[in-house]
């Protein structure tokens, strides 16, 4: 198994980390656009390699598109990260150009591959690469709901005072402050239905903070975060490389699903070795199918910035 990660930046390194610790592939390679970066990166996480036991090999590469052929899944976080105060969506201008040569580099070497996008604004980043990759769609994920459905957790165990690993909950929509939706009707501990171990309050107090968990954290850090995006990221490709079939909300084309077409949002899906295999329709209720088409909306107003710009 070859993985290559773009981007050796926070986002980056961190998902390599995390995907050598795994040990999810045998070759690993991080290429970044900085001169001498990703090598830097590789040797230092490779130099972890005998105090933590793993026997992934990582290399890292200057802009060498050819080192990274044959890889099997591509993680994209090449771009800018906000600064606080920003939106993702601010970072459209520079991170849309940087994707699409990124991808379209990738391809010439790995033709098949399944690509993981990363970078913001996500949705709209997706969908570029939905529209000029002319990989199948089931071989395009964009990460943002694996991130935000384990802070929609992490928030839910802090007002349950329970373990996040005992939680079912999903983040669905946009992976925007405004255009995310927690899913709380649907969030369980243990099977029981956490709208009955919360008060209203609660419920509200944990939906907003997981709205603005990125921003929250951008504002703490100045600089956007990467502990749990790497772990978001490397979630999704360790369900594709061991065909392990995890439920993971991801951002998708939708082609009817959920009441939308031609647009790449974030649902839950079935992740496996050929890349998302299954749409989980969750019955949304009519106040929450409100919500997922005004978010599709206003990812719809991102996308259309591809195309007043000349991008696609
Ligand atoms: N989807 C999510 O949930 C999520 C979570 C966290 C961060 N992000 C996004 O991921 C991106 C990266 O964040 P970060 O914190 O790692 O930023 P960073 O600045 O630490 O790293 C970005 C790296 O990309 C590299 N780069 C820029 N242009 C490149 C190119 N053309 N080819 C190869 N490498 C290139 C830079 O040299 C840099 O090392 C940002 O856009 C950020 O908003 C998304
Ligand atoms: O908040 C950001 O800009 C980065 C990322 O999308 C996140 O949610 O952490």
């Amino acid at each position: 198994m070859k993985i290559t990660v773009v981007g050796a930046g926070a986002v980056g390194a961190t998902c390599a980390d995390n995907i050598a610790r795994k040990e999810l592939a045998e070759e690993l390679i991080l290429l970044d656009i900085r001169e001498g970066f990703a090598e830097g990166k590789a040797i230092d996480m490779m130099q972890t390699s005998a105090l933590l036991g793993f026997d992934t090999k990582i290399k890292g590469v200057t802009n060498d598109y050819a080192a990274t052929a044959d890889s099997e899944v591509v993680v994209i976080t090449s771009g800018l990260p906000r600064k606080p105060g920003m939106t993702r969506e601010e970072l459209i201008g520079t991170n849309a150009n940087i994707v699409k040569s990124v991808t379209e580099n990738i391809l010439k070497y790995s033709p098949n591959t399944i690509i993981i996008v990363v970078s913001n604004p996500m949705d709209t980043m997706n969908y570029l690469t939905l529209k000029t990759s002319g990989l199948p769609k089931n071989r395009i994920l964009g990460m943002g709901g694996a991130l935000d459905s384990a802070r929609f957790k992490y928030y839910l165990s802090q007002e349950l005072g329970c373990s996040p690993a005992d939680l079912n909950a999903v983040v669905i929509g946009g992976h925007g402050d405004t255009t995310m939706i927690p899913l709380i009707n649907h969030a369980t501990w243990n099977s029981i239905p956490v709208t009955q171990l919360l008060s209203k309050e609660q419920q509200d107090k944990v939906v907003a903070a997981t709205m603005v968990g990125g921003a929250t954290l951008t504002k703490l850090i100045g600089t956007s975060a990467w502990y749990a995006p790497g772990a978001g990221t490397a979630a999704m490709v360790e369900s594709i490389v061991r065909d392990e079939k995890k439920l993971i909300s991801c951002g998708v084309a939708l082609d009817g699903e959920y009441g939308q077409k031609d647009i790449s949002l974030v649902v839950p899906v079935i992740l496996g070795k050929g890349g998302f295999e299954k749409i989980l329709d969750f019955k949304l209720s009519d106040a929450e199918q409100a919500e997922f088409n005004k978010s599709a909306d206003a990812v719809r107003n991102m996308n259309q910035v591809l195309v007043d710009t000349g991008v696609i």
